[in-house]
């Protein structure tokens, strides 16, 4: 009788414990954050002939192998990948940017809970920004990349991933537009830019200064953006299936306006000059631009140095030759911001309008 009672009492026991911990694991499961990973391809995914050596191939391995590298992500968020393309970034295009903005915006309506993007970093900046301005979601959207090749010795790509999963679930990122992890620091899409071709270490705001930074896998942030982004953005891809054609032109002493003659003759609809110092063109190229203007081209000043405003209370007059002035935008984030500009005005002063608050 007594020996019923206490094998009787055991497995209640032991039943009590099996449940407790089904609950546990359960309830575990449901608090992790469910994101989706699109890659594009890039370093992060790329392989190379030996560890050691520089060289290697682009966008080669899959989102399955990338995230079978970092397992750790498994503890932390419940993963959806997806293959957008599988490229090198330096063949990113306008038709992959609206392929992938407008992947995010239906997921977001989802209860996906952030996004993740692998991409080369030669143009990650261009797609960061593009997506900063189109996506209509306030839910965190991270992009990542790596300077050196999966199979290299201590290849940056996995921390740098597990990085960007920490980030982008983490509540804190909510609302901030979107960010590039790279290298432990968090960077605004606004301002980051590429500085040196070959180191880890290289991606920086040259302007406005990070974000904040990674520490032991949360984001501890230190500044948020003053600029209008994503929820609060007029730009919108819903209805667009191309983007206006938008060239930019480098600045530079002897300059001629052989390249403006040929974006004239192209049709392009804007031109954003790389211009000297503060976005300056020599005499006989702002000649060129007037003209471009007067048929109809858009013309934005940006400068060909790394940091600082192009504004239009310099050498040059904006307002006499209906010119709008980049003011902290590089060259080539000023391009994407006057192709968006140009789906909705080719007014000058719209442009110009943009550009400070973007
Ligand atoms: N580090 C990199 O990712 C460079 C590569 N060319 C890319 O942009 O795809």
């Amino acid at each position: 009788m007594k020996k019923v009672s206490v094998r009787r009492t055991i497995s209640i026991a032991f039943m009590l414990m099996v449940g407790l911990f089904m609950v546990n694991s359960f309830a575990f499961a449901q608090v992790k954050p469910k994101i989706a990973i699109l890659a594009t391809g890039g370093t992060i995914a790329g392989v190379g002939q030996s560890e050691v050596g520089s060289a290697y191939k682009s966008g080669a391995i899959t989102v399955d192998k990338l995230l079978a590298a970092v397992p750790q992500i498994n503890n932390i968020a419940t993963v959806q990948g997806e293959q957008v393309v599988q490229i090198g970034s330096q063949d990113m295009n306008d038709m992959v940017w609206l392929k992938l903005a407008k992947r995010i915006n239906e997921l977001a309506k989802t209860d996906v809970q952030a996004f993740v993007i692998t991409h080369g970093t030669d143009t990650q900046e261009e797609t960061a920004y593009f997506l900063n301005l189109v996506l209509k979601t306030d839910k965190p959207v991270v992009l990542v990349g790596a300077m050196r090749a999966s199979t290299a010795i201590s290849a940056d790509g996995p921390k740098n991933l597990y990085d960007a999963v920490s980030c982008a679930i983490d509540p804190t990122s909510k609302g901030r537009g979107v960010m590039i992890i790279m290298n432990d620091k968090i960077l605004g899409a606004d301002d980051v830019t590429k500085t040196m071709t070959t180191a880890v270490e290289t991606f920086a705001c040259p302007n406005y200064g990070p974000l904040g930074i990674m520490y032991n896998g949360k984001p501890m942030y230190t500044r948020t953006s003053m600029k209008k982004h994503t929820v609060k953005s007029e730009f919108s891809v819903d209805n667009l299936s191309e983007l206006p054609r938008v060239e930019i032109i480098y600045g530079y002493s002897n300059v001629t306006p052989l390249f403006v003659d040929a974006a004239v003759k192209a049709g392009v609809k804007g031109i954003v000059y790389a211009g000297v110092g503060n976005g300056n063109p020599s005499t006989t190229l702002q000649d060129a631009l007037v003209s471009a203007r007067k048929s109809g081209i858009a013309i934005v000043r940006s400068s060909r140095v790394f940091s600082g405003p192009t504004s239009q209370f310099d050498e040059v007059d904006d307002e006499k030759c209906e010119f709008a002035a980049s003011w902290y935008k590089n060259p080539q984030k000023a391009r994407v911001l006057l192709m968006l500009a140009l789906t909705k005005t080719d007014n000058y002063k719209e442009i110009q309008r943009m550009f400070i608050e973007y």
